[in-house]
């Protein structure tokens, strides 16, 4: 569960990374349409520019047709000119239509209209002059030139270079206007998409560090429970001050022997051992005292018996032996006369000398008793003919073999 949750906050993750990254690439590219339209509408106002000089020029070749014309002294001379004067109304006519192609703004469309008059009054007083001259008025026709002709020429080309200089104006300024809007555009997106994106590693890092805080804290509440779990398993199986094998667990061991006795043979010893005159040594030297010995006489007794055998402190100074694979008494009494000689060595505590003795009873599985209860009792009850009187339980045992 846990593990999906991450899966998918990664998985979110990477999406909004990637729905940033989008963003981000998607503004750049507009940007860069965006530039690519400014360039098509510059491109556009460069051919009017175009258009108009082109326009401006056959104008001005008309003009000056015009003005060979009237100059030509001999009347077949001026053919060529008029020839070259018509070709120019030609040039200027299609130069106006190409540019009223291209499309004109509403106030574009007034200055057309406005020059289309001026091109049509220019047109007459022009063919005026070249009537003048054919018909053999050459000086009224060189008058209407210089009066008329040429200031109205020179109005039509001065508007001319006002519309270009007018389009060339404009597309500075569009250009400028565009460079600066890309510039800032450009910048703001770049801005912006890396504080997102800053944003969003900060965020994940945040929450990668939490989660794995959590998940460090949990793991150690867990060991922290398996260790009191070990403990309470410990405290209720075993003895706290000797770490020998408590009640219950020796009735358990003593149980699962018996049952592997009844299934593959065999018998079960158990030697119970109870210490003489423990009490003195309390009141003597003291509770410490005693519980030093207790410790001391558990470890002598686990010393003395083999690693599958068990030893456990039933209570007080009373301790039992369990005794697996045994054949007869004579083990069990083997085992007894170990645990004499070991516990009969002198126990020193510091300066203190003690002498430590036992009685130790026997009872084995099956000849004394069936079950657990039936055997610690004979056992018992060994150990108590023992201390009220036999010198050992190997003597008071030895009638039973
Ligand atoms: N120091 C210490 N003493 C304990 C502990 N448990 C029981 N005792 C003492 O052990 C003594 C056992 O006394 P008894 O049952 O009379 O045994 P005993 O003095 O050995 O007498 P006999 O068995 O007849 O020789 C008592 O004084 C208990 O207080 C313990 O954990 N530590």
């Amino acid at each position: 569960m846990h593990r999906g949750l991450s899966f998918l906050s990664g998985v979110a993750f990477v999406a909004l990374i990637a729905l940033i990254c989008g963003l981000l690439f998607n503004s750049l590219y507009q940007l860069r349409a965006l530039g690519e339209q400014l360039n098509i509408v510059v491109e556009h106002h460069n051919r009017k520019i175009d258009l108009i000089t082109q326009t401006q020029v056959a104008a001005h070749i008309r003009a000056d047709s015009l003005y060979r014309m009237v100059l030509a002294d001999d009347p077949f001379e001026r053919d060529p000119h008029f020839l070259e004067f018509n070709r120019a109304a030609f040039l200027v006519g299609q130069g106006r239509n190409a540019l009223r192609a291209l499309g004109l703004t509403p106030a574009e469309q007034r200055d057309f209209d406005a020059q289309t008059q001026l091109v049509s009054h220019i047109q007459a007083v022009q063919e005026h002059v070249v009537d003048l001259l054919y018909d053999g008025h050459r000086t009224q026709a060189r008058e209407a030139l210089a009066r008329d002709a040429i200031p109205l020429q020179e109005a039509f080309n001065a508007q001319l270079a006002d519309m270009r200089n007018a389009y060339q104006r404009a597309n500075l300024a569009a250009q400028r206007a565009a460079q600066q809007t890309y510039r800032q555009a450009y910048l703001l997106t770049v801005i912006f998409g890396a504080a997102a994106i800053t944003l969003a590693l900060l965020i994940a890092w945040h929450t990668i560090r939490k989660i794995s805080q959590k998940s460090r804290q949990l793991r150690d509440q867990m060991a922290a429970l398996e260790q009191s779990r070990a403990a309470l398993r410990e405290e209720a199986t075993h003895d706290a001050l000797t770490g020998l094998a408590n009640r219950r667990l020796f009735y358990d061991r003593l149980q699962q022997a018996i049952r592997h006795s009844l299934r593959y043979g065999g018998k079960v010893g158990i030697l119970y051992v109870d210490m003489d005159r423990f009490k003195d040594i309390n009141d003597q030297h003291g509770h410490h005292i005693g519980d030093a010995v207790l410790m001391e006489v558990a470890q002598r007794l686990r010393e003395c018996v083999r690693e599958s055998d068990s030893v456990a402190r039933l209570g007080g100074d009373e301790f039992v032996v369990l005794l697996e694979g045994v054949q007869d008494r004579q083990d069990c009494l083997a085992a007894a006369l170990k645990i004499e000689q070991s516990l009969a060595r002198t126990t020193r505590f510091g300066d203190l000398h003690l002498e430590i003795d036992a009685s130790i009873g026997q009872a084995l599985y099956p000849d004394d008793g069936d079950d657990e209860d039936a055997l610690i009792r004979a056992a018992d009850a060994a150990m108590y003919r023992v201390k009220s009187g036999c010198e050992s339980e190997r003597q008071c045992s030895l009638p039973f073999q």
